[in-house]
């Protein structure tokens, strides 16, 4: 069989026969590799399934030229590991051919491997390689940051992955390259692999580092393959989307049943915001008729904003505007203000979107924008985005959300709102409000004048250089003049899903709407039959939380291990002598300034305590701030390799040292492992907190190493604000910020699930209901927001609610 014969003829189906009596008819013990290889030329022939695209690969003998040249057909020179990666492909593409001297097993396993990696790493685009260099360093980037990147759909210059990228990069996790001897895998994926590494070597797709060539579909398959080892089974449970790529089967073949196993979906743990159907695909629950014309509004281009009561979907309403648009082809970004709600809709920080760490926004919008532009990740991918999706817009600032839109402009140079990109908002300003409000200035980035001395409209924060004052009620995003700009459409959901109590509805939409509690809606909220055992304490203040996580701690048996922070004051003493205050000491060494710092001076872990993570570690993976874990042993840290994730800084050397200095000082040089409960195990290093201070570079630093880690006993509301919980201990003696109550409550769903400990006097007063929000929901929505929250379509705020609602508007003028 020779191979250009049957190219020339291009009977696929008849060589795919002929291919698959062949593998069958070999003996058991070559049967793996042989299959593989069969099917990888099979799928070398299969740009057949798309003939149009057959035109755009060149003649054998011209990329053979080329290698012979070292040059892709730009002229660009290709890498040495270009060229072994195509000699490799051609090496099995001849062995396929002949049939009777099948390769020794290691000879093909390692060119197996190396040609997926080639792929791969084309895929991810590490190396930015614009046609040519293939990554030689394999291993350079960690899977999580891979997974990331392609759960971000972007590659590492922030260009949009291609649907093709996806899948391949999706395949690739799926084979096991450590076994020695990997049956089961899918022929068609090898295949698959070999021919992206192939045309990337060459450059045959000229394309410049993303889009891959062909989309290489599974084959019909019509003949017997019984004797063949049946293809992995196992696939991941994203993979199920209605634009991912399903095999072409006959559903009367017999093969029906073999493909449906080989794409049935993986088991994954469970995320919290995910119900999971038997065969462990997520499975959202339908959209209602409210829900179904947020989406049509969005396919139709229009910037949205869409709220709603906690638990009335609107995360549901998300993922199902992303699913759309994405299958329309447009590249939609979503962005949260924290790691945890990023998360919760697959999305990334605002931060990280736009390049900037948080300790950075010390620095004028000029600066922030030319930060974007430097970073070529940042800057393609706000240059590529049709749709920016912003979700929990209500801890986003006001001059957050003028950020955004700023450098969005600056980078697309186009004076239109976010620079022509169609902005979606989501949220509920009845919840949480941002954090820290003001603490920088928009315009020159230094830190604001707080003035605690409460005016009608709140609290008041100068920037003296610049001359500008706001007030507390300017922090919503509301309240910036990118709003108006955005001119959104609104629509407010009225349907809550998390609950479907009436009573325990009726009382969250009063909390929400900031109605005071009945006594008799305390004796409900208080006295009701629970059953909370092991559940999560939330508190208003992380004072309250840690106080809680101490007791327990106290009350564990082992030997705990100690993990003392390193604090370093780093002084420009020639450029910043103003600052030498920053050094200051408290009586333990750490630096006062840094008393606020969510890295704990000290902590203590033991084996089997549950613990909660203080920093985004992975988004994607779903180990970001706030995820709660367990921790089952510790182990060592070799320097080899050792990398941190500090934040970004001028003086990364700084940060190394740092990191090295506090893993030589604690025990045997080990750090904790932790479980996570969605499946993942991880060793959790020490990370660094950076702030700069002062205008002009070399800054002043201050430093804090730490593990990002605390015991999880007990969390703040602000860590719950997005989770849905079937078990939560809720104690607002201390609610300081409006919503609390609201968020606190709402994350159960169901009273049994619920349980109020402290004083009950705060759940009377509430926190209320800032007052202009009260404003901007009636100015937008008339009535509609307080009478949204029915249960199954029965409305759930009775009209004596109704009244109070207006009367207290009425008094508060
Ligand atoms: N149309 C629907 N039918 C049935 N269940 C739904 C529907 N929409 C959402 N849900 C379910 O309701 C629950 C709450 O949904 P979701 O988390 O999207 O609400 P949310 O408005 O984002 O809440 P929060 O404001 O607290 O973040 C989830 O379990 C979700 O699966």
């Amino acid at each position: 069989m020779k191979h250009e014969h049957v190219t020339n003829r291009f009977n696929v189906p008849a060589m795919r026969q002929r291919i698959w009596r062949l593998a069958g008819a070999f003996p058991i013990a070559h049967l793996n590799q042989s299959s593989r290889l069969f099917s990888s030329s099979c799928t070398s022939l299969l740009f057949a399934t798309q003939p149009e695209k057959r035109h755009s690969l060149p003649p054998k003998s011209e990329r053979k030229s080329r290698v012979r040249r070292r040059e892709n057909c730009k002229r660009r020179s290709l890498s040495k590991e270009a060229i072994t990666v195509a000699r490799e492909y051609a090496r099995l593409k001849a062995l396929v051919q002949d049939l009777h001297d099948p390769p020794s097993y290691l000879d093909f396993h390692q060119t197996w491997i190396h040609i997926h990696q080639a792929a791969y790493y084309h895929v991810l685009n590490f190396r930015n390689a614009s046609g040519t260099a293939i990554a030689t360093t394999h291993g350079s980037q960690s899977k999580s940051e891979a997974e990331s990147r392609v759960g971000r759909r972007e590659d590492c210059n922030g260009r949009p992955l291609s649907e093709e990228a996806i899948v391949i990069a999706r395949e690739y996790w799926e084979i096991d390259t450590s076994s020695p001897a990997p049956p089961g895998h899918t022929p068609y994926d090898e295949g698959h692999l070999y021919q992206a590494a192939y045309n990337h070597v060459l450059n045959l797709t000229r394309a410049p580092g993303t889009p891959i060539a062909r989309t290489h579909q599974p084959p019909i398959i019509d003949s017997p393959i019984s004797n063949a080892d049946p293809p992995k089974k196992n696939r991941t449970a994203s993979y199920r989307h209605s634009h991912d790529r399903k095999p072409r089967v006959d559903p009367k073949s017999e093969n029906h049943a073999f493909w449906q196993q080989y794409y049935a979906p993986k088991e994954k743990p469970l995320k919290s915001k995910q119900k999971q159907s038997s065969s462990g695909v997520e499975e959202l629950p339908p959209l209602n008729l409210e829900q179904e014309q947020i989406v049509q509004l969005a396919e139709r281009g229009d910037n949205i904003f869409y709220t709603g009561s906690a638990g009335s979907g609107k995360s549901r309403v998300l993922k199902a505007i992303v699913e759309r648009l994405r299958d329309m082809g447009k590249i939609v970004q979503v962005v949260a203000p924290t790691g945890k709600a990023a998360f919760n809709v697959h999305g990334i920080t605002t931060w990280s979107y736009v390049g900037w760490s948080p300790g950075l926004t010390r620095q004028s919008i000029e600066d922030l924008v030319f930060k974007s532009k430097y970073s070529a990740a940042a800057k393609s991918r706000i240059q590529y985005t049709d749709v920016l999706i912003i979700d929990e817009i209500s801890m986003v600032e006001n001059h957050h959300f003028e950020r955004l839109n700023t450098v969005h402009k600056s980078i697309r140079n186009d004076d239109s709102p976010f620079g022509g990109v169609q902005v979606i908002v989501v949220g509920d300003f009845c919840q949480l409000p941002p954090v820290l409000p003001f603490e920088l200035c928009y315009y020159c980035g230094s830190k604001m004048d707080k003035n605690d001395s409460r005016t009608e409209r709140g609290r008041t924060y100068t920037c003296v250089p610049c001359n500008a004052t706001f007030t507390d009620e300017d922090k919503w995003a509301f309240r910036s003049k990118s709003w108006k700009e955005c001119n959104f459409r609104t629509m407010h959901l009225t349907q809550i899903h998390r609950q479907s109590d009436p009573k325990f509805v009726d009382i969250l939409q009063k909390c929400r709407i900031g109605v005071h509690l009945t006594n008799q809606d305390i004796d409900l909220l208080v006295n009701h039959a629970s059953n909370t055992g092991n559940a999560t304490k939330l508190f208003p203040t992380r004072s309250e939380a840690r106080s809680v996580n101490n007791r327990e701690f106290s009350k564990l048996k082992g030997k705990p291990r100690v993990f003392n922070c390193i604090d370093e004051f780093h002084w420009n003493r020639e450029l910043h002598p103003e600052l030498e205050y920053l050094g200051e000491n408290n009586p333990d060494g750490t630096l006062k300034a840094l008393q606020e710092q969510v890295l704990e001076p000290k902590v203590e872990l033991e084996v089997g305590m549950p613990v909660v993570l203080f920093q985004n570690l992975d988004v994607a993976k779903g180990l970001v701030n706030g995820s709660q874990g367990v921790v089952i042993g510790f182990e060592r840290v070799s320097f080899i390799g050792f990398k941190t994730n500090p934040e970004v800084t001028s003086d990364p050397e700084f940060s190394s040292a740092l990191a090295l200095a506090f893993i030589r000082g604690i025990q045997d040089e080990e750090c904790p492992v932790v479980d996570f409960p969605n499946g993942v195990t991880k060793r959790i290093d020490p990370i660094i907190r950076i702030v700069e201070y002062g205008r002009e570079p070399p800054h002043t630093l201050l430093a804090r190493v730490q593990l990002p880690l605390g015991p999880a006993w007990a969390m703040t509301i602000h860590r719950s604000q997005g989770l849905t919980m079937d078990g939560v201990v809720v104690d607002l003696s201390k609610a300081f910020a409006m919503g609390q109550t609201y968020v606190a409550l709402s994350r159960a769903k169901s009273l049994k699930g619920l349980k109020v400990e402290g004083s009950p006097e705060r759940l009377r007063t509430g926190m209320g209901l800032d007052q202009a929000v009260k404003d901007f929901m009636d100015e937008t929505f008339g009535d509609v927001w307080t009478r949204a929250g029915s249960v199954s379509g029965t409305s759930s705020v009775p009209p004596q609610m109704q009244q109070a609602v207006g009367r207290k508007r009425a008094s508060s003028g």
